[in-house]
């Protein structure tokens, strides 16, 4: 008796049993597997896919179960898969690795690719005028501050490596923005603690990261015995953080990396110190706010990606090496004096393209026919560059042009390999040039020709046997054969082969026709296997110039950015800064550069002087009115230091800058708020790391600091801050302080290197007119009050604030009152160095009142008035009308 099939029994298919092994491999990956013309997902793939590219999700019959489906046409995974990354996700995507056969049951298929926001090297996932790092945070043993870092950008090669404390990595993670970041599992936690949520992480197991498996991760891909060539020999997290990374991209099937040649340090010692808040603050690389737009967009002039890229990261590493920067200045001059070479050279680097990207694709195994054409032009285009470069003066330019290296070689080799304008898919031909392989010419002859070479062979075999009658013919059982009428057939020669006989004719084949015939019939799929292999060898061939290629796309990028240097200038009328031994700052109707572009038509920056020295004026006290342009004139010297030492001319009438090293800004109830941190408890962190950081060289931009607590804490704070600044005894780092705590102005009579200047208005009645000026001298009162006038407060709230001030005002206590900072110490342990002064009495200000507690009986009107109203039942008439009759009551 046949044995019951078991009730619910599920037999799985062999094709989702294989997928089952592939998805087993890659669980947290987003499995793209391909069936046919299709990548299918499954199950919960399949529901994110659907819900992130909007396609429709189905279900396929499992043996007994459904699964969820979901897939789209292979054609189309350009447009797909770049929408799953940017999503967020893990994409592994399957292929099938052999053709398909009635033989076999079930093809062969593995994942060949991994991408990742980190991983991308697809266009469309990539910013031409940014870098796409991955990057890893190796961690110290223990609870040591110190951490190992690597970035390394897969579609350029740019690999970098640094190593310090946990400030130190954090500014950089600011700097370069990494999208991914591999961390050690078992620290994920701390990295998370320390570095913030921000960053899309993948962990990985704990063992990779260790110092000789990362080692020789790192020599192996370097093919050397020692890394001491690169500088990292003594960066033990550092090395460990770079082959982590190395581990990671074979993991991922990224294993031809060729292009990534070699690795450098990323020397804190070299760059202006500037920690995340100031980078943040300064909107160098973006902005917070909705049409905001930060330094970068605006010095930005660069016309090649390689030159966008670089600016990035000139933005966020001025150089503190006096030498370097005004061997800068020097080209930038060189092109502000020159017009006609700054337009030459502008014209010539236009044709470059991403030269950096394009030959990173090579070894990727991701580069097309077109992208190898575009390669041979701009390396063309390297020539009479190289050439205008030569004729200049200027040593900087001298030795790129010395360096610069068209490889006539490859540009000759692809011109004569690559047809002019080959098709971008290498699977439609059309990629080979004529004359270059003689097989190639044959067969595209034959394609071309091959009815006229039929007609030969008839012709000459019918004169060669008499047979005036020859025709060629063609059917499906044996292709092409010879056709003699039975009334010539004694005239056959031997070596015909008879292949059928008819009533009146013979039919016979011959050696060159069946060699003919397989040539015409085979000859598209064998033009496009050769092109396949010719083009394979190209590519090969190409990869032993990577390294000087990537020197060229380096040197243009070097180029490029300066020209835009020099363009920037030319177009906002920038000065060059001249730099000295001092530890001054001296600028000269400084502007700030992004405001000044922002203005509407008709408006004019207001540009100042500001000059700062650590003996004389050290710290610059700024008070003035909201809106004033406080925090602009702070922020505008910060940047204008900084773009002079990141090579650039500034803003200004004249500028004179001895080095700065560091640059802090701390900005007072700042928004950007860390999860379970007051504002205030934000601000004294930063504001403590500061003062743990400062030397005589640095810049400290203070503003609004202590706003975000009590008014009382708030002066008591910037007090005690602006005390430390100037009396600590070890450092007079130069700051500019900017408060609306008028009664901060006291300092300045107290200590003699705090200075204090107010930011000029004109009162007009009730109202304040901005004049913009930086004055000396402090002023005496606080206008917030006008501030929420001009912001459409109602009269009724605006009377009462004033009433209330003068009412604060009497009740305040001598100005001597206000140093609430007994016992500040002055980081020396020997007490303050200012006399510490009684605490301030000023009186509390009375609660704060709701609009409709007001003494003004006409408010309890309207509110009475008010609360009679139901919307709901009125008709727009009518609630206008209400509105009337309220408006009645205030007049
Ligand atoms: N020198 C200037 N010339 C022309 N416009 C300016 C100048 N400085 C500032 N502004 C304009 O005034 C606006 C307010 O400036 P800013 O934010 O610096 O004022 P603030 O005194 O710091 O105000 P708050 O205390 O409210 O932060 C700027 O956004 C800018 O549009």
């Amino acid at each position: 008796m046949a044995k019951a099939k078991k009730k619910g029994s599920k037999k799985v298919t062999p094709l989702m049993a294989q997928y089952a092994q592939v998805k087993a491999k890659h669980p947290d990956a987003l499995l793209l597997f391909r069936v046919g013309d299709f990548y299918e997902t499954f199950g919960e793939d399949a529901v994110k896919a659907a819900q992130t590219l909007g396609i429709i999700q189905t279900s396929r019959n499992n043996g007994g179960s459904d699964v969820e489906l979901a897939g789209f046409p292979y054609h189309s995974l350009d447009m797909y898969l770049p929408r799953l990354v940017k999503a967020g996700h893990r994409v592994a995507i399957c292929e099938q690795l052999e053709k398909p056969s009635k033989e076999k049951k079930i093809v062969k298929r593995g994942v060949t690719e991994i991408v990742t926001p980190g991983l991308a090297v697809n266009d469309k996932l990539l910013d031409h005028k940014s870098n796409n790092y991955l990057a890893c945070v190796a961690f110290a043993g223990g609870k040591k501050d110190h951490f190992g870092l690597s970035l390394l950008d897969i579609s350029t090669g740019e690999f970098l490596c640094a190593e310090g404390p946990s400030d130190y990595v954090d500014k950089l993670l600011q700097s370069f923005q990494p999208k991914e970041i591999v961390v050690n599992k078992g620290r994920k936690k701390e990295f998370l603690n320390i570095f913030g949520d921000r960053f899309y992480i993948t962990p990985r197991d704990e063992w990779i990261f260790t110092t000789d498996y990362t080692q020789e991760k790192l020599l192996r891909q370097f093919n050397a015995v020692s890394l001491k060539g690169f500088g990292v020999d003594k960066m033990e997290l550092g090395q460990i953080a770079a082959g982590a990374i190395m581990h990671y991209l074979e993991t991922t099937e990224n294993k031809n990396l060729q292009h990534v040649t070699r690795i450098n340090r990323l020397a804190n010692d070299r760059y202006v110190w500037l920690d995340r808040f100031t980078i943040r603050n300064l909107e160098l690389l973006h902005s917070p706010h909705d049409n905001g737009v930060p330094l970068v967009q605006v010095m930005d002039h660069t016309v090649t990606p390689m030159g966008g890229r670089l600016l990035r990261k000139w933005v966020v590493l001025p150089l503190l090496d006096q030498k370097a920067i005004e061997s800068r200045h020097a080209v930038v001059r060189s092109f502000v004096e020159n017009a006609v070479l700054l337009q030459d050279l502008d014209e010539h680097l236009r044709k470059i393209g991403d030269l950096e990207r394009l030959i990173s694709k090579v070894p990727l195994g991701k580069v097309n026919p077109r992208e190898i054409r575009s390669l041979s032009d701009a390396l063309c285009a390297l020539e009479p560059i190289k050439e205008l470069l030569a004729g200049t003066d200027n040593p900087v330019l001298k030795d790129i042009s010395d360096k610069l290296d068209p490889l006539p070689a490859v540009c000759g080799e692809i011109n004569r390999q690559l047809m002019e304008s080959p098709a971008v898919n290498l699977n439609k031909g059309g990629v080979i040039a004529d004359g270059y392989d003689p097989d190639l010419d044959e067969l595209r002859d034959i394609t071309r020709n091959g009815k006229a070479m039929l007609a030969g062979i008839q012709q000459r075999e019918a004169e060669r046997t008499g047979i005036s009658s020859l025709k060629i013919g063609f059917n499906n059982v044996f292709g092409y054969y010879l056709e003699v009428t039975n009334k010539y057939k004694n005239q056959a020669p031997e070596e015909w082969t008879r292949k059928q006989t008819l009533t009146n004719a013979e039919r016979y084949i011959t050696e060159e026709l069946k060699v003919l015939e397989d040539k015409i019939l085979n000859a598209e799929d064998k033009i496009l296997q050769r092109e396949e292999e010719l083009y394979e060898e190209l590519v090969i061939w190409l990869q032993q110039y990577i390294s000087p290629v990537q020197h060229n796309a380096a040197l243009v990028g070097q180029l490029d950015c300066l020209l835009s240097f020099a363009k920037l200038a030319n177009r906002n009328r920038y000065v060059e800064p001249v730099l000295d031994d001092s530890k001054d700052i001296e600028i000269v109707q400084g502007r700030h550069p992004v405001i000044e572009k922002q203005l509407a038509v008709g408006e004019a920056y207001v540009p100042n002087d500001v000059s700062l020295d650590p003996e004389g004026q050290q710290i610059i006290m700024i008070t003035g009115p909201n809106m004033s342009g406080k925090s602009a004139l702070l922020r505008q010297t910060a940047l204008i230091c900084l773009m002079a030492q990141m090579g650039s001319f500034v803003p200004a009438e004249r500028v004179r800058l001895g080095l700065i090293d560091r640059v802090f800004t701390r900005v007072g109830a700042s928004d950007n708020i860390s999860s379970g941190e007051s504002t205030f408890m934000v601000e004294m962190n930063e504001t403590a790391s500061i003062m743990n950081n400062i030397t005589d060289r640095s810049l400290i931009l203070l503003d609004e600091i202590g706003r975000g607590t009590s008014t009382f804490d708030g002066i008591s704070i910037a007090w005690a801050i602006a005390e430390y600044l100037h009396s600590n005894g070890k450092t007079k780092p130069k700051t500019l302080f900017a408060t609306h705590y008028h009664e901060l102005n006291e300092l300045g009579d107290r200590l003699e290197r705090i200075k204090n200047y107010h930011v000029s208005i004109k009162e007009h009645g009730n109202k304040i007119i901005f004049l913009r000026k930086l004055m000396p001298g402090g002023s005496n009162h606080s206008f917030g009050i006008h501030v929420a006038q001009m912001a459409g407060m109602p009269r009724e709230i605006v009377r009462r604030a004033t009433d209330i001030l003068a009412q604060l005002e009497s009740q305040h206590i001598e100005q001597d009152a206000v140093g609430a900072v007994a016992g500040a110490d002055n980081g020396n342990g020997q007490g303050p160095a200012v006399k510490p002064v009684a605490a301030n009495t000023f009186t509390q200000p009375a609660p704060q009142l709701s609009i409709f507690e007001t003494v003004d009986p006409t408010a309890g009107k309207i509110k009475a008035a008010l609360e009679e109203v139901n919307i709901n039942n009125m008709t727009p008439i009518e609630c206008m009308m209400k509105l009337q009759e309220m408006l009645g009551l205030l007049e």
